[in-house]
């Protein structure tokens, strides 16, 4: 009897941890040669299971104030409001409500229980419990009602609210990246200082009010002053940043905190440079979004 894409999706041989570590040539070979192989289980699983993902699970105000800032960009100033600048260069919000992330979670829990292969970030380490998620990365997240809601996140939120708090982001945010990462003692714990290859990076935290972690702050350094400081996830909150303020993730010690960690950066992997003049331009041209398509370029 013949296999269906799901079927064979989930009985393909996966390439081992060493082999990813090792970046090994035949890694990326197996995710090329199994694209249009994951394309169409993605399909598949999908059609068995429809789940509603949308824009409930942003935090009220900061949906109400986009949204408005959609129809009026006059009124972004209220989308501004809800970011607190909590070190040089680094902002913080309320993004996800913490009462409604269980929807988000489980549907990224099915997801996983697809059992069709995801490819793992593997940027400066190896995050075994995450997921790529945009479409130019191979092995990515590829349900489609995933990727309504990853593009309306980008599109709708990041990449406005990016050029509100960062003016000079603007030229440089017409491509999207992104993957999820989980820390948990005793498996994928820490990252290395380090700076991003984005013009901005929003941190999104995944943990649910009753899944409670020690350690795991992410470290940021003011170059300007050399000052260090860490700071805490609480469940929805996020942090943004420029891609080049150096930062690093100390270790867990008890728990897992779960994280979506999304870039933008424009064509060809572009970013600002440190000391450009960013331009004054009218909140119109902030909210709108590029007609640039992907250029397909992935940092990792
Ligand atoms: O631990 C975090 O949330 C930050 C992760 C990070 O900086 C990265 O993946 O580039
Ligand atoms: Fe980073």
């Amino acid at each position: 009897m013949t296999q269906s894409a799901l079927e064979r999706a989930r009985a393909v041989e996966r390439p081992t941890r060493e082999a990813m570590l090792q970046r090994a040539p035949q890694v990326a070979q197996f995710w090329n040669d199994n694209q249009e192989l994951f394309k169409h289980a993605w399909k598949e699983w999908e059609q068995a299971n429809q789940t509603a993902l949308d824009a409930s699970v942003h935090d009220d105000r900061l949906r109400a104030a986009v949204e408005g800032a959609w129809k009026d960009p006059a009124t972004e100033g209220e989308v501004k409001k809800l970011w607190e600048e909590v070190f040089p260069g680094v902002y913080k919000t309320q993004f996800f409500d913490p009462e409604r992330l269980f929807v988000l979670r489980s549907y990224l829990d099915s997801v996983a229980d697809a059992g069709i292969p995801l490819r793992p970030p593997y940027g400066i380490s190896l995050n075994r419990g995450g997921a790529m998620l945009d479409p130019r990365s191979e092995g990515h997240l590829g349900a489609s009602a995933f990727q309504t809601f990853y593009r309306d996140l980008m599109n709708t939120y990041m990449r406005p609210i990016s050029r509100l708090l960062f003016p000079d982001v603007i030229g440089y945010d017409t491509q999207t990246f992104g993957f999820s990462i989980q820390w948990q003692a005793d498996k994928d714990t820490s990252l290395r200082p380090h700076s991003d290859a984005s013009s901005v990076t929003l941190n999104i935290n995944l943990n649910l009010p009753d899944e409670a972690f020690s350690g795991s702050a992410v470290s940021f350094i003011d170059p300007a002053s050399r000052r260090v400081e860490k700071l805490h996830f609480e469940p929805g909150t996020a942090l943004i940043h420029h891609g080049s303020v150096p930062h690093a993730s100390e270790p867990i010690t008890e728990g897992q905190r779960s994280n979506f960690v999304l870039w933008l950066y424009g064509q060809n992997g572009q970013i600002p440079h440190p000391s450009a003049f960013a331009p004054t331009i009218d909140p119109r041209a902030r909210w709108t979004v590029p007609t640039d398509p992907s250029d397909g370029f992935a940092p990792f």
